[in-house]
Order: C-alpha cells, then structure tokens, then sequence
C-alpha cells in the first residue's frame, strides 16, 4: 500500500505510515508575507548549473522529475540562507486539476496553479540519501507557476512528458539549463522544513522565491496529460499531486529582501 494524493491513500492518511507528518518542521506552509522577517544577513542565493549535467526525465508516480549527475559540484546551490554546497540531484513539479490549485505553497492563502522544485543536497554528507535524513541535508529551490504567457522555457520538459506518460516509464534528457526557468529575481523567503511527499523527511532549508514564472492553460493541460498510473492500469490523471499547507509551529519565516 503504497502513497499518493487520492481520497484513499493522500496527505490525510500519511501519519499512518510516516508519523512524522506531525512533526515540528513539516512543509509546506502558507506564507504570510507580511509576518516574515527581512534579515540583512542572509545572502544571495548563488546557483550555478551545468547543461550536461541533466541525465532523464521519469514519471515516479506522483510527480515527474529530471535527474541530474551529482558526482561533482558542477551544479550546486551555495549562499543564500545555507553554509557550505548543495548539489543538484532532480527538478519536479506539483500542480492542480485545475489553474486555481496546484502549488504546495501558498501565499496569504493564495494557491498558484503549479511549482517548481530544485532538489539540492549538502556535501557534507556522501550523496542524497545520507543527506535526506540530516537536519541541514537538502535545500529545495520552491519558484511559482503562475497562469500567463506561454513559457518557452518550459517546452523541452513538457515535450517530453509524451515519452514518461505513464508510471516507471523513463528516458534520457540531455543538455538542459535550469537557469533558464528561473525568474529574473532571486529573492527569496527561507525556512526550515520538510520533504512533501513521505518519508517527509525533516531535512530541508527551503528557499522559495518570491517572483513566479509563467505558464500557459495549454502548458498545464500537457502536465495533466501525465498519469499517475502505469501501462495497461486504469488510466488515472496525474493531477492535484500538491500537499496542503501544514502548521507553523512557532517557525519563523525570513526574506532575504526589503
Ligand atoms: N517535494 S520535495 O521537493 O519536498 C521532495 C523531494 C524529494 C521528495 O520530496
Ligand atoms: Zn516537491
């Protein structure tokens, strides 16, 4: 019995299997931005990311995600709120059945259509797994999606969500600059948190940025075109793969801008 986001096996009933789902330091959270503390200490964020770096593009069931090689510190997250280096490992999205929901958080309560997530791990540690279960493991880079102009940027992954539809299936994805979905601006809001999907790791310094980038209704159609389901199953739309806001618990959110 595994996971996933249906009336049966979703957010609700995770604390069954991973009891950590009401811990102190779970994500995500909606931010309020006028509670959030603008700390003039923290830094810019600094990313750099290798093209070649990128391996495949999988459907795991519960999202998609491009793989990147993590044998070196070609591509790395280091600065912004983290001491040290975080290596590049996936990039995956969550989003909605329709463009009012989708994204994990939530500003003032407002639910974007979809998100982006940079999944970095600290080299402190020898490599993902190790990293996921420390405290100060994993640094997820969160950018909104929100309904615009068509993204060109995006279509290379969405072109090839036709060869992932369905569940396990995977291929490679070469050459792809995750420079290039960032928005303009890197500021950011910080936090101390969670995976937000099981194991729900307590392992993650997210840094969400504050500007999103666009989408159009036609790019989201093609990431519900996705399946959650493998071949020959019952065809089941891979959409509304979000958790919800979780509580605060006395956490403080910073920013990194005035
Ligand atoms: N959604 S997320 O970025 O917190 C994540 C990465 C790996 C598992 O869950
Ligand atoms: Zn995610």
């Amino acid at each position: 019995h595994t996971w996933g986001y249906g009336p049966h096996d979703g957010p609700s009933t995770w604390i069954e299997s991973f009891p950590i789902a009401d811990g102190l330091r779970q994500s995500p959270i909606n931010i309020i931005p006028g509670q959030t503390s603008y700390d003039p200490s923290l830094k810019p964020l600094k990313l750099k990311y290798d093209p070649s770096n990128a391996m495949d593009i999988l459907n795991n069931g519960h999202s998609f995600q491009v793989g990147f090689l993590d044998e070196a510190d070609s591509s790395t997250l280091s600065g912004g709120p983290v001491s040290g280096t975080y290596r590049l490992k996936q990039f995956h999205f969550h989003w909605g059945a329709r463009d009012d929901r989708g994204s994990e958080h939530t500003i003032n309560g407002i639910k974007f259509p979809a998100e982006l997530h940079l999944v970095h791990w600290n080299t402190k540690y020898p490599n993902f797994g190790e990293a996921a279960s420390k405290p100060d493991g994993l640094a997820v880079v969160g950018v909104f999606l929100k309904i615009g102009a068509a993204n060109p940027r995006l279509q290379k992954v969405l072109d090839a969500l036709n060869s992932i539809r369905t569940k396990g299936k995977q291929t490679p994805f070469a050459n792809f600059d995750c420079k290039t979905v960032l928005p303009a601006s890197l500021d950011y809001w910080t936090y101390d948190g969670s995976l937000t999907t099981p194991p729900l790791l307590e392992s993650v310094t997210w840094i969400v940025l504050k500007e999103p980038i666009s989408v159009s209704p036609a790019q989201m159609t093609k990431f519900r075109s996705l399946m959650f389901s493998g071949e020959g199953e019952a065809p089941c739309c891979m959409q509304d793969n979000f958790r919800p806001p979780q509580a605060l618990k006395g956490r403080t959110v910073r920013r990194s801008f005035k």
